[in-house]
């Protein structure tokens, strides 16, 4: 059974990367992966202007300026101050050439005009200089990005209205076993609704750099399992089967994956999620997710998304889960466990730090703690675990 961070490095390092890409307007690009590094074309700021509605002033020695006019946001008008003369200024306004500084207006009074303060401004108060946030041919954003919000607004400040973005990568989703039913159908006895399904889509929905093909439940069937991964394979770039990955007779996810492609590696030293596995058909990733809902939700947020997200384009470090260091609000003594725990916590904030504190029902069948969960708390194997102790907590 393989490490589980040993396991995380090597599947993504094992992961090929989309090479394809496209151009798409701004207003598509939220969520995608940025295919070339795009380039400052202009410095930012692009001119020297005010930070404040106030009065640029010439002359610092001075408290009072002769008032000669207004330079308002947008006005294209490149003006010039002498000693002692002052101009209304709003924020955002170009600065009048041989302007000291800017006196904000609450510092000021007018009387006609002259302006008076006795306000010992610094030279270049209040002014954003030409260049001082990014250089003309400086990185804006780098191969790889995923493009946020906050990455859109920085690329149209430099005037972009198109992005070249690597193409959607393609995952298809299976879930196996005779017991799953669809919501819409009746349930016979012992069977159960599939839940994996519609939470893995549901997970893979909010990724835009993401094609969900929704491939349905698989029954307990060697050749359907093997016929329908082979046709998958061919038209996706990834595959996340859940269910059927484990040892008993029934578990035919794996036979089913030897008998198309390789199985690089299966089982991991994690609970819940343990027997884990992925593989590759041709050029596809296969991934293999255990069947109890917890240990699917848990593996894909773990192990699945990021190589989905090295597979899509970005860079692994960026691909990994973020994580945050948390006191525990508990004890675990002894711990005997050989695999590595990610029990499901929530986290809150007290005056002695980041404090985590775990939920109830920790069973990998028991999806309803998750729901309430806020974080994945890692429990190293054989280590006592100490209220008060810093863990390493991963957000969801
Ligand atoms: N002899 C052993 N038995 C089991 C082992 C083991 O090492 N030796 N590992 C256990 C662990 S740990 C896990 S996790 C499960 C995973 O097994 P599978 O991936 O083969 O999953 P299934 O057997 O198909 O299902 C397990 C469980 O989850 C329910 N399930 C499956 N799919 C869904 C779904 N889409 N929605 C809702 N519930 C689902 C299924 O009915 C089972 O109850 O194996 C242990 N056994
Ligand atoms: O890995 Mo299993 O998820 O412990 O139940």
């Amino acid at each position: 059974m393989m490490d589980f961070y040993q396991g995380q490095e090597t599947l993504l390092q094992q992961t090929v990367r989309v090479v394809d890409s496209e151009t798409v307007t701004l207003n598509q690009a939220a969520g995608r992966i940025l295919a070339q590094t795009l380039i400052a074309t202009a410095d930012a700021p692009a001119f020297d202007n005010s930070a404040m509605d106030g009065y640029a002033v010439c002359g610092l020695d001075c408290t009072e300026w002769q008032l000669i006019g207004t330079a308002a946001a947008g006005d294209s008008r490149q003006q010039t101050l002498q000693h002692g003369q002052a101009m209304r200024i709003y924020t955002g306004a170009g600065i009048p050439l041989q302007t000291d500084a800017v006196i904000m207006q609450e510092k000021t009074s007018v009387n006609g005009n002259i302006l008076t303060s006795t306000y010992t401004a610094k030279i270049g108060e209040n002014i954003r200089r030409q260049g001082e946030e990014l250089k003309q041919g400086a990185v804006l954003l780098p191969e790889g990005a995923l493009l946020t919000p906050q990455s859109i607004g920085l690329a149209a400040s430099q005037g972009a209205c198109e992005l070249p973005v690597y193409r959607k990568l393609r995952v298809s989703v299976f879930t196996t076993g005779d017991e799953l039913v669809s919501g819409n159908s009746k349930l016979e006895q012992h069977q159960i609704y599939d839940s994996n399904r519609p939470m893995l889509l549901a997970c893979l929905r909010q990724y835009a750099f993401i094609e969900v093909i929704d491939g349905g439940i698989l029954p307990d069937k060697l050749d359907i399992i093997t016929d329908t991964l082979a046709r998958a394979a061919a038209d996706s770039d990834s595959i996340i089967i859940s269910g059927g990955a484990s040892v008993g007779d029934r578990d035919l996810v794996k036979p089913a994956l030897q008998q198309l492609g390789t199985i690089e590696n299966w089982k991991l030293a994690i609970k819940p999620g343990k027997p884990f596995g992925w593989g590759t058909i041709d050029l596809c990733r296969v991934m293999l997710l255990p069947g109890n809902p917890v240990a699917s939700f848990v593996t894909f947020k773990l192990m699945g998304l990021p190589a989905l997200q090295t597979a899509a384009g970005r860079p692994i470090q960026q691909s990994l889960p973020a994580c945050y260091q948390a006191k525990a609000a508990f004890s675990i003594a002894p711990n005997h466990q050989k695999r590595r725990e990610f029990l499901r916590g929530t986290l809150c904030f007290t005056k002695n730090g980041p404090e985590v504190q775990l939920l109830d029902k920790q069973g990998s069948h028991m999806l309803s703690s998750c729901v309430n969960a806020q974080v994945l708390i890692d429990i190293p194997p054989q280590t006592d675990i100490h209220q008060g102790q810093w863990l390493t907590v991963h957000p969801i």
